[in-house]
């Protein structure tokens, strides 16, 4: 049989309470009802205040004279107040017998009331709140310990990290964009799947989910930054890096929009690449400052060059910011220095996937070599055919693959040549991973 949680009766219900341009009434004008003022207008409720003048305080006096933001009416409560069609009543009055006649009015009327002195009185608490952006936590003790909520609450703010109510809010804009991308109601499912893959890849990381958010901020000239993103690891990219991507009203990325929405904008074009760069356009045209993030280094097998030139043939020229590639974090994860004195005086990078599924013309074996693969994983049996067999490399060669290199769930390995591609079936070695082949696998490792 299935557990399902159980059910705890006694509490209250804790909702996000909509009340822009709804009627709130406010009687009395001390302390609790500046207050009150605050969190209703936060909430954009129309409030009207109810207190003689001599009542009230100077809080309250600055709401109504300074930031206009009450109507107030000049005069202790009458019960004819309660004709106005009020959405909410809050009674913060210092005559309690008065508190309890106006909360029983308010009952009659089915209007929801809180009775600041009588909380059996009252149809809701007001809860402990702390707000930063579109970010709201509120605590309640369910009327138990007000002064014990207020702690509490403040113990959790403290705990909070620095511009997390700007990343919710950015969240929003971004959750916005994903719908305007495929307004669809039947691909909730995959958007929601991605939008929450997202928040579970990039956590708390308050900036990094700031660079994939999409703002509005427009600018005179637009400008094009092509950015690379280093190898995964988000304190693996560079300063300049980062603070564009705080900085961008638009950030257009490819490794952060994984398949789901990819495949939602392919029934829209055919290439979603070309789509991706068409985002860019747009932006650059209300001329917002656009970052165009790309994996690794955009000129490293990211096909930067290919952007910079159609950026080109559009009328702007991209400023390159340059990334970690894979080329190099990947060995140096698996604790290789790809040259050292002695063993490697070159390196050579090459993917296993060329243009059109081609392999590239790999080099010869030269004993001073390190060669890196990116893209290897699937050509794993060809290419050990074509080292072993065109290239002359030696069977026991020292080989290393490194899978997901700097995330989390990083794995290196070590073979030989003979053995690279068996390793890839045994230990089920899956793509992103980059094969590194060469003598100077042995220097820092005792294999
Ligand atoms: C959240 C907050 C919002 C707000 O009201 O703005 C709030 N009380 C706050 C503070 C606070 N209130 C009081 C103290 C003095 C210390 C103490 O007594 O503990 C302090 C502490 C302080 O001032 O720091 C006195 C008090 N409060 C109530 C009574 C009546 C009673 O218990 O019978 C008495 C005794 C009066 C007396 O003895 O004469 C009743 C209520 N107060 C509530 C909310 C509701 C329950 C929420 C919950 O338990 O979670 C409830 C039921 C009704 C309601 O108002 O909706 C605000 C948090 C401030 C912050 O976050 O900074
Ligand atoms: N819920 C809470 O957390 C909490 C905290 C402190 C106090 N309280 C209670 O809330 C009430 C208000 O507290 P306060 O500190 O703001 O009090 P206060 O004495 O500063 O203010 C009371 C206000 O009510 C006005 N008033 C009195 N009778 C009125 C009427 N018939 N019509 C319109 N206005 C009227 C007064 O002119 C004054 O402006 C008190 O009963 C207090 O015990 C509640």
């Amino acid at each position: 049989m299935a557990s399902y949680a159980p059910i705890r009766p006694g509490g209250s219900l804790i909702l996000a309470w909509q009340t822009k341009n709804r009627k709130v009434l406010i009687v009395g004008g001390g302390q609790v009802a500046a207050g009150r003022i605050v969190s209703v207008k936060e909430a954009d409720a129309q409030v009207t205040l109810i207190c003689p003048e001599d009542g009230l305080c100077d809080e309250v006096k600055h709401r109504i004279h300074v930031d206009k933001v009450v109507d107030w009416v000049d005069r202790c409560f009458q019960d004819s107040d309660l004709d106005e069609n009020y959405d909410m009543v809050l009674t913060a009055i210092d005559d309690h017998e008065e508190s309890l006649r106006i909360g029983q009015l308010c009952r009659a009327r089915r209007i929801p009331v809180n009775v600041a002195d009588v909380p059996s009185m009252c149809d809701f608490y007001f809860m402990s709140q702390h707000r930063d952006g579109p970010l709201q936590i509120a605590v309640s003790t369910n009327g138990q310990g007000p002064k014990l909520a207020n702690m509490i609450r403040q113990k959790i703010a403290a705990s909070l990290p620095p511009g997390i109510g700007e990343t919710v809010r950015r969240m929003g804009i971004l959750r916005g964009k994903v719908r305007q991308w495929d307004p669809e109601i039947s691909n909730s499912g995959p958007r929601m799947r991605w939008v929450t893959k997202l928040c579970e890849d990039w956590g708390w990381s308050a900036t990094l989910v700031q660079t994939i958010a999409m703002t509005t901020n427009a600018k005179t000239t637009g400008t094009i930054y092509l950015v690379g993103g280093g190898p995964g690891d988000p304190e693996l990219i560079t300063v300049k890096a980062q603070r564009l991507l705080q900085t961008a009203d638009l950030v257009v990325s490819d490794r952060l929009i994984p398949q789901q929405v990819l495949d939602l904008v392919n029934r829209k074009s055919d290439s979603a690449q070309d789509e991706l760069l068409e985002w860019c356009l747009e932006g650059l045209k209300k001329g917002q400052q656009v970052v165009r993030l790309k994996i690794g280094d955009p000129l490293l097998f990211g096909r930067g060059g290919e952007e910079v030139l159609w950026f080109r043939d559009h009328g702007y020229e991209p400023v390159l910011v340059p990334g970690i590639s894979s080329a190099f974090s990947a060995p140096m994860v698996a604790n290789i220095p790809v040259t050292h004195r002695g063993t490697a005086d070159q390196v050579i990078i090459t993917t296993g996937r060329g243009t059109k599924g081609s392999m590239p013309d790999l080099p010869e074996y030269h004993p001073m070599r390190t060669l890196v693969v990116l893209m290897a994983v699937g050509r794993a049996t060809d290419l050990q055919q074509i080292l072993l067999s065109n290239k002359g490399y030696p069977a026991n060669t020292p080989i290393s693959w490194i899978e997901n290199a700097n995330c989390p769930e990083e794995r290196t390995i070590f073979s030989t040549v003979e053995q690279m591609a068996n390793v890839v079936d045994e230990q089920n070695i899956v793509a992103p991973a980059v094969l590194v082949v060469g003598q100077s696998i042995n220097v820092l490792n005792t294999l």
